[in-house]
C-alpha cells in the first residue's frame, strides 16, 4: 500500500512540473499526455461538481448559473494523517495555504477569469489545485467544463463546440480514465457523458460510469438495470451516487454528514441494498484510486522512456546553442580566448587549404601580377622618339661622347617607376582576399554565433590588423622597386657591350664616330633595346620578389598575429567590459534558460520515478 500511495504522489508531482513547463498536451512530445489521469465529464447539472466535492468531502467549487467551469481544474488529492487539518494549495500561488474552502472557491473563480477574462470564454490552460486532507484518498481528477447544448447570454455561439472539443481532447488520449457522470432521472441513452465516452472508448475499458440523482427518480422506477450494466455495458462496474440536493446545499449540510446520509440511503434502500457496498462517493474514490495506481504502474516504463528521450533532446539542443558562460572574469577571459582560437583555426584552414579561398592568393601571384607586368607601357617609353628626347635632355649642351650614361639612367628610372603600380595592386588584391577570408571565417565559426558583440569585435580587430599588414607590405614592395633604381647592375651593360663588339667585328670600338652615329636611329634603337633588356631582367626579378614580400608581410603575419593586439586589449579589460563583450543575443539567453528549466524538471521527474517505482 505504501508504494501505491507514492505512485499517485509521483504522477501528481510530474503533473505539476508539466504545468510549470506550460505543457498541457497538444504539441509534439508531451509528458502531460503520457501521464494517466482521470477526467470528469458530464452534461450541465449532471452533478459533476457535487461528485467531486463529495469525493473530497468539502465544498470548494464555484457555483452559479451558466458555464461555471471554464478551465480544466486539475484536482490533486493527498491523504494526510488522521486529525490533520484540511488545507488546499494552488500551483499558481505556491506557499499560500488555504484552510477556508470558501476562499478556495473564490480563488478558482478569480483564477478562471484571470485567463479567460470576464468574457466567459473557455481556456485549456489548467488550474492546478492540491487538497490535503485525512478524508481523501490519493487521487487526481480533472474537472472539465460541463457539456452543454446551448450557449447562454454573453457567451459566443461557438462555446458549445469549444467545450466539446476541449473535453474530447482530454478523453481521447489513451491514458485518460473517463469518469462519465449521468443523472439517473434522465434517459441514459441521452447522456452527454456516455455519448462522448462511447465515441472515444467504444470497448468501455477506460470508462467509469457514475449515476447521480438516484433519489430524484420518479416513484416506482429505479436504476438497478443501469447499475448492473444491463443498459450500457462497461468493463468497470457502474457506481450510483446520491449527492446533496439543492435544498441541502442551501441549508449548508456538512459534507461528512452528507456522506453518512448517502451510505444510509444505499444500506436501507430496498432496490440497491444488495449493491450498497459498491455504491457512493467514498467507494467511487477508492475504486478510482486503485485503478489509477494500476494504470500508472503499467505506464511507468513508457513514461521513463519519454523522459529519457526528452532529456537527450534537451541536452543536444543545449549543446547546439552553447552552455551558459561563467560569471567570474577568469572564466570570461577564457571563453573569449577560446572563441578567438576557434575563429583563428577556421581562418587558418581557409588560408592553408581545407576550406576554400586561400588559392585566390596564389591566383594573384600566378596570374594577376604577371599579366599586369606584361601590360606595362615600356614600348611607349622606349619609343625612338622618347629615347631621343630623354637622351638629348640628359646630354644638355654637351652631346655624349661614347654612350649616353645619363640618358640610360633616366630611361631606366622612368621604366622602373612603372613597377610600383602592379606591386601595390598585388598588395591590395591579397588584402581583399584576406579580408574576405576573415569574413568567411567569422561566419563559419559556430561558437561565435551566440556572441554578436564579440563576433563584431573580433572581425574589427582582424580587419584592423589586415590594414596594418597592408601598409607594411606596400612599404616593402615600394622599397623593392626603389632599390632597383638606386643601384643598377653594371655587369649587365658590360656584357652587352662586349656582345655588341663581337657581333660587329668590322667596327673598331676604339674609333667611334659619335658625330655620325650619335643621333642616327640605329644608335637610339640600340639604346632603347638595351634598356628594354635590362628592364625585362628586373621585371623577372620583381615577378618573384613581390610575392615573397607580400606573403612575408601579409599572409604570414595574418597567420601569425592576426589577433595579437586584440589579445592585449582583452587582457586589459575589467570584468564588466568582459561581460559586455560576451553579451549574448537575448533571445538565445531566454531560450537557454527555458531549456535548462525544462531539463531540470525532467531530470527531477526521472529521479522521482527512480526513487518510487523500483522500491
Ligand atoms: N437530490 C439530488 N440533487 C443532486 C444530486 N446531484 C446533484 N444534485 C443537484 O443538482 C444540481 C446540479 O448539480 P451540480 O453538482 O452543480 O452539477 P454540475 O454537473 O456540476 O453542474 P454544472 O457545473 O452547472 O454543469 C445541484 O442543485 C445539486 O444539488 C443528487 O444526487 N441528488
Amino acid at each position: 500500500m505504501a508504494t501505491m500511495t507514492s505512485l499517485i504522489g509521483l504522477i501528481n508531482k510530474i503533473q505539476r512540473a508539466c504545468t510549470v513547463l506550460g505543457d498541457h498536451g497538444g504539441e509534439g512530445l508531451s509528458l502531460w499526455e503520457a501521464l494517466p489521469s482521470v477526467a470528469v465529464v458530464g452534461g450541465q447539472s449532471s452533478g459533476k461538481s457535487s461528485v467531486l466535492e463529495s469525493v473530497v468531502g468539502r465544498d470548494f467549487l464555484p457555483r452559479g448559473s451558466g458555464i461555471v467551469t471554464r478551465r480544466p481544474l486539475v484536482l490533486q488529492l493527498h491523504k494526510t494523517d488522521d486529525g490533520q487539518q484540511d488545507y488546499a494549495e494552488f500551483l499558481h500561488a505556491p506557499r499560500k495555504r488555504f484552510t477556508d474552502f470558501a476562499s478556495v472557491r473564490q480563488e478558482i473563480s478569480d483564477e478562471t477569469d484571470r485567463i479567460t477574462g470576464k468574457s466567459k470564454q473557455i481556456s485549456n490552460i489548467p488550474i492546478q489545485l492540491s487538497i490535503y486532507s485525512p478524508n481523501v484518498v490519493n487521487l487526481t481528477l480533472i474537472d472539465l467544463p460541463g457539456l452543454t447544448k446551448v450557449a447562454v447570454e454573453g457567451q459566443s455561439e461557438t462555446i458549445v463546440q469549444d467545450i466539446e472539443n476541449m473535453v474530447r481532447s482530454y478523453v481521447e488520449k489513451p491514458n485518460c480514465i473517463i469518469l462519465a457522470i449521468s443523472p439517473a432521472n434522465q434517459d441514459i441513452a441521452t447522456s452527454d457523458a456516455i455519448k462522448i465516452a462511447k465515441e472515444v472508448d467504444p470497448s468501455g475499458e477506460r470508462t467509469f460510469g457514475v449515476l447521480t440523482k438516484l433519489d430524484l427518480m420518479d416513484k416506482g422506477t429505479n436504476a438497478v438495470e443501469v447499475l448492473e450494466g444491463k443498459h450500457y455495458r462497461l468493463m468497470h462496474p457502474w457506481v450510483g451516487i446520491v449527492n446533496r440536493s439543492q435544498a441541502d446545499i442551501n441549508k449548508n449540510v456538512d459534507m461528512i454528514i452528507a456522506r453518512k446520509k448517502e451510505r444510509e440511503y444505499f444500506e436501507t434502500s430496498p432496490e440497491y441494498g444488495h449493491l450498497a457496498h459498491k455504491m457512493g462517493a467514498e467507494y467511487l474514490a477508492k475504486l478510482l484510486s486503485e485503478h489509477l495506481e494500476v494504470v500508472i504502474r503499467q505506464r511507468i516504463p513508457s513514461i521513463i522512456a519519454l523522459i529519457n528521450k526528452t532529456i537527450d533532446e534537451l541536452n543536444a539542443e543545449l549543446d547546439r546553442i552553447g552552455r551558459p558562460i561563467a560569471v567570474d572574469s577568469g572564466a570570461q577571459l577564457y571563453t573569449i580566448l577560446e572563441m578567438c582560437r576557434a575563429f583563428d583555426k577556421v581562418f587558418k584552414e581557409h588560408i592553408d587549404g581545407g576550406r576554400p579561398g586561400g588559392d585566390k592568393i596564389y591566383g594573384v601571384f600566378d596570374h594577376q601580377l604577371p599579366s599586369a607586368l606584361k601590360k606595362l607601357p615600356f614600348d611607349r617609353h622606349l619609343s625612338l622618339k622618347n629615347v631621343q628626347r630623354v637622351v638629348t635632355e640628359a646630354d644638355g649642351y654637351q652631346p655624349h661622347l661614347i654612350a649616353p650614361e645619363q640618358g640610360y639612367r633616366r630611361l631606366i628610372e622612368g621604366c622602373l617607376s612603372y613597377f610600383k603600380g602592379p606591386a601595390e595592386a598585388s598588395v591590395d588584391a591579397v588584402h581583399l582576399v584576406l579580408k574576405e577570408l576573415v569574413r568567411k571565417a567569422i561566419a563559419a565559426t559556430e561558437e561565435l554565433k551566440r556572441f554578436p558583440t564579440l563576433k563584431s569585435e573580433i572581425a574589427q580587430a582582424a580587419n584592423d590588423s589586415l590594414e596594418r599588414f597592408r601598409e607594411e607590405s606596400k612599404k616593402t614592395v615600394t622599397r623593392l622597386v626603389d632599390m632597383e633604381s638606386s643601384y643598377l647592375t653594371a655587369e649587365f651593360f658590360r656584357k652587352i657591350h662586349l656582345e655588341q663588339d663581337t657581333t660587329n667585328p668590322g667596327r673598331n670600338s676604339s674609333t667611334p664616330n659619335p658625330n655620325l652615329d650619335n643621333h642616327t636611329d640605329n644608335h637610339l634603337r640600340k639604346i632603347g633595346s638595351n634598356v628594354n633588356a635590362y628592364v625585362n631582367m628586373i621585371c623577372d626579378t620583381l615577378k618573384n620578389s613581390i610575392p615573397k614580400a607580400v606573403v612575408y608581410c601579409q599572409v604570414r603575419e595574418a597567420k601569425r598575429s592576426l589577433l595579437n593586439r586584440f589579445y592585449v586589449q582583452v587582457g586589459k579589460k575589467e570584468k564588466e567590459q568582459l561581460g559586455a563583450v560576451l553579451d549574448e543575443d537575448p533571445a538565445l539567453m531566454e531560450k537557454r534558460s527555458q531549456l535548462a528549466k525544462r531539463l531540470e524538471l525532467y531530470k527531477q521527474a526521472r529521479d522521482d520515478i527512480d526513487s518510487v517505482a523500483w522500491k
